[in-house]
């Protein structure tokens, strides 16, 4: 097995930690793992099992590394190419194939066997399929191949409330299905913006991304039309009764701003202004889902 740099240096420290922790992609999985967490607490009327919020989120954010760390080493090569991440530890040849699939395998496998074990097989199934949706399905056989890549690979982004949900109640619901296509809807304006102003990157690296394949003023026409569809979509935890009016007033102010990146970078494109978009619409989802959960526990209904 290939030693890398820093194991062939022979100190196992801080340094190597660092590394294996870049794998797993953490900013991104915060936000999984948030997401995941508001499904578990929306899913019960009151408070749900300390103990079961627990075992779910370690399960479920240890799965989403592994995953990460799956994708990490299967696209090291392209990874090498573009500006933004040819620093990960992959190519930079700080970690070793053989050590980040050891990596991979031990939090995938403590995670699935924590869900199975301590929460439900349902959400185990689940988390699982996320997994291999994201790790194969969008890493190894869509992202080369299609500019729909992020639309169609998306599906497993938004599992993460869905899986929260689920670990809670063992069940799914229309309220699951419901946060489900909050992420789905979101991810190609979330997505795009960062992909317009790294489109160079993209065409460096031989990637079929939108901007590169049908240019920059299709991908904004098409951060438009997700963005309104995604608005639409987040008024229906109202439309259901799920959630009230402190949830209401967030999503509108939420959406109207989302609405004026998409509109502003129609009108006129900057790069500069992609990456304001590509920032916000990380801010507005976690706002997002955090007004979904102070609106759970201070319930001001909206009556039809
Ligand atoms: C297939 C779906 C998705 C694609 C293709 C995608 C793509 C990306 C890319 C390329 C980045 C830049 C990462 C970097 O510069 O290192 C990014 C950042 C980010 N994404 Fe996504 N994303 C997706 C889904 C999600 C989901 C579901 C979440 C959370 C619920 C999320 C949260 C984030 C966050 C928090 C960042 C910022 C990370 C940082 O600051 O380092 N993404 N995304
Ligand atoms: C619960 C569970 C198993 C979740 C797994 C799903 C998961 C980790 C989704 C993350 C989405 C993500 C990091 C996309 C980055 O896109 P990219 O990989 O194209 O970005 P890159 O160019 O930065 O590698």
């Amino acid at each position: 097995m290939a030693t890398s740099n820093i194991q062939r240096d022979g100190y196992f420290s801080l340094a190597l930690l660092k590394e294996f922790l870049a794998l797993t992609k953490p900013r991104v999985v915060s936000l999984i793992v948030f997401c995941a967490v508001i499904g578990m607490f929306l899913a019960v009327p009151g408070l749900p099992p300390a103990g079961l919020v627990l075992a779910a989120t370690v399960g479920i954010g240890l799965v989403a590394g592994a995953a990460a760390a799956i994708n990490c080493l299967v696209e090291q090569h392209i990874d090498a190419r573009m500006a933004r991440t040819r620093a990960r530890p992959l190519p930079r040849g700080q970690v070793s194939n053989g050590s980040t699939l050891v990596l991979a395998a031990a939090l995938g496998g403590m995670g699935l066997w924590m869900l199975y074990v301590w929460v439900n097989p349902l959400t185990m199934w689940l988390t699982l399929a996320t997994f291999v949706g994201y790790a194969i399905v969008y890493t190894v056989f869509l992202k080369p191949a299609t500019p729909q890549n992020i639309v169609i690979g998306g599906a497993s982004g938004a599992m993460p409330p869905v899986l929260g949900w689920a670990a809670m109640t063992g069940q799914l619901s229309h309220e699951a299905i419901i946060l489900f296509l909050i992420i789905f809807a979101w991810t190609p304006p979330h997505f795009w913006a960062l992909a317009l102003y790294r489109r160079d990157d993209y065409a460096r690296a031989g990637l079929p991304m939108l901007p590169v394949t049908h240019g920059e003023w299709f991908t904004r026409l098409h951060v438009l039309l997700y963005t309104f569809i995604l608005c639409a979509i987040t008024i229906l935890p109202v439309a259901t009764q799920m959630s009230g009016w402190v949830y209401l007033s967030s999503t509108l102010i939420l959406d109207g701003v989302f609405i004026w990146y998409a509109v502003s970078l129609m009108r006129s494109y900057s790069d500069q202004l992609a990456r304001s978009a590509f920032r916000y619409s990380i801010l507005y989802l976690s706002l997002l889902f955090a007004a979904l959960l102070v609106d759970h526990y201070l319930p001001i209904g909206v009556r039809w």
